[in-house]
């Protein structure tokens, strides 16, 4: 008993100290983080001295371009849009630098030539099309932008994702107006069905750059829509957190659908096709699927914020492995944190009956899920069957499944992700950059064949709170996060256009 004893006190006291040991080489939390390129001594771009740019934004919002289904969307209104970015970047569209190309009737590429053919090229892209909006729940039109007193813009595409398509274009009106003529090609591309799979739009600008590309073996990066800076605090961290999706989940969506006895109201079966579909959808609430932290980037992502927390989290992220279990807990509680830490489940539409007083035949469901990196859409689907546990239920592919998506390198002489990290920097100093998973889906999930390196990334400081105005309703966007968003790809461009530096010779920081 005392030998057993004392081997158990010995095993604490050996953890403990490896625990520690391990937090010891961490103990001052890291410094600020600060961009290692240096300021180019080029002027901000300021709403406040060209108020021109925000009434384009709004303008632009204010254009209702819905995609609603695979290849369903307002397609006059995707033309009124084309024919509004002409009509509001003369410089672009007059530049001999600059080519605009109309794919598929409602997509856009531009290809703005740099000098130095040796240079790979680089893709700054975004999409179109916004989902619809139900009007009765918004405060304003959401089609009828409107800044508030309280510095947002109201309106459907501020923050998914029409911000982006402006900013860039922004971003370069701004620079070919001062004379700008870059030596590294880059590319802008905007697809009009992204919200519906983007089988018209992205899907055909890839098939045309990639014949257009074939003498670089790959591009230099892609930079897409996705995670963003999150003001939310992780314990113990006290900057921002600049979030970059190396690596965006799969997308599958499943059709359940259950049967019954059709008849009179008033003589109803035990159960009902809606109450048996019910009973069913009531186990899928959204992390019913098995918890994989640790499985995805998120060790980096600890690894990283243990440099920078302060006690006792340093010693908590420097040992992931150990509080792996408590961890995923905590994020488990929070929406946005839990799409982190598993496949998710939602179930987003449900159908079923004809009339009050009749038995329905059938009731349908879908559930929407997002695979995580560990996992496959094969596994979930039977983890699906597993849950439903009814043969007279059945289930089949609403869409084709997108497994989840290739890691892209995020080491630190990896030029793309380390550009957009110290343009990042620049724009919002004293944010800690991590590489993490994108939660949704993107264009980009076609251009994978375009380079290794797609980064999905909005430069934007929010809350999490804030994400429910993704697809949500009062979707919004502060004037100030979109001054900064211009101004990110401002420094991108800069920064793109040299050799892209190989930051192992740059002094930079810990990371
Ligand atoms: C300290 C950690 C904090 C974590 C913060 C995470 C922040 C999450 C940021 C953004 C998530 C918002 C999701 C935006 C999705 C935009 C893209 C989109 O809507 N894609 C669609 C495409 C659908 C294609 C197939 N139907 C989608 O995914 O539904
Ligand atoms: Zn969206
Ligand atoms: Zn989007």
């Amino acid at each position: 008993m005392a030998s057993l004893l004392g081997l158990v006190s010995l095993v604490t006291v050996s953890l403990v100290s490896v625990l520690v040991f391990r937090a010891a080489f961490l103990y001052k939390p890291l410094p600020a983080p600060k961009s290692c390129i240096n300021m180019h001594n080029h002027d901000n771009i300021s709403l406040s001295q060209d108020p021109q740019i925000l009434k384009r934004f709004i303008g632009a919002l204010n254009i209702p371009t819905i995609s609603y289904k695979v290849h369903t969307y307002d397609a006059p209104e995707m033309t009124k849009f084309i024919e509004y970015i002409e009509k509001s970047y003369p410089a672009i569209h007059g530049s001999p630098l600059i080519t605009r190309e109309i794919v598929a009737n409602y997509s856009l590429l531009y290809t703005v030539k740099g000098s130095d053919p040796k240079l790979r090229p680089y893709m700054l892209t975004s999409h179109i099309d916004v989902v619809p909006a139900v009007k009765e729940l918004w405060d304003s039109n959401p089609f009828k932008a409107v800044i508030k007193d309280d510095g947002y813009i109201y309106a459907r595409g501020t923050m998914d994702a029409k911000h982006l398509v402006m900013a860039i274009f922004e971003a370069t009106e701004f620079m070919i107006k001062k004379g700008f003529k870059p030596r590294r090609t880059y590319y802008m591309a905007f697809g009009h069905d992204e919200e519906v799979l983007g089988l018209d739009g992205a899907q055909e600008i890839a098939k045309i750059l990639k014949v257009r590309t074939k003498t670089y073996d790959k591009m230099e990066y892609v930079i897409d829509e996705g995670l963003v800076i999150s003001e939310t605090k992780f314990p113990g961290l006290p900057y921002n957190i600049g979030l970059i999706g190396v690596a965006e989940k799969g997308y599958l969506s499943v059709k359940v659908t259950a049967t019954g006895a059709v008849g009179h109201g008033s003589m109803p079966p035990p159960m009902t096709a809606i109450a048996k579909l019910s009973t069913v959808l009531s186990r899928f609430h959204a992390n019913v699927m098995p918890s994989f932290l640790g499985e995805g980037v998120e060790r980096e992502m600890f690894e990283i914020f243990a440099a920078y927390a302060s006690w006792p989290y340093k010693l908590i992220y420097s040992n992931f492995w150990f509080f792996k279990p408590i961890i995923s807990y905590v994020m488990s509680n929070n929406p946005t944190l839990n799409a982190l830490v598993r496949s998710t489940t939602a179930v987003t539409m449900v159908h079923g009956g004809t009339k009050e007083n009749v038995l329905p035949d059938s009731a349908w469901a879908i559930l929407n899920h997002r695979i995580h990196q560990a996992q496959s859409g094969k596994e979930l689907m039977e983890l699906d069957r597993q849950l439903i546990n009814d043969d007279t239920i059945t289930m089949e592919l609403s869409s084709p499944i997108n497994e989840p998506g290739p890691v892209s390198p995020y080491c630190d002489d990896c030029s793309g992700y380390q550009t957009i990290k110290h343009s990042l920097l620049q724009v919002f100093p004293d944010t800690v950059v991590v590489p993490s998973i994108f939660l949704a889906a993107t264009d980009s999930k076609w251009y994978t064949n375009l380079t290794d390196s797609i980064y999905r990334f909005s430069a934007i400081s929010v809350e999490l709170e804030e994400m429910k105005c993704f697809h949500g309703h009062n979707e919004r966007l502060s004037v100030k996060n979109y001054e900064k968003l211009i101004n990110f790809y401002h420094h991108l461009i800069i920064n793109s256009d040299e050799p892209i530096l190989n930051y192992k010779s740059k002094q930079h920081d810990e990371l």
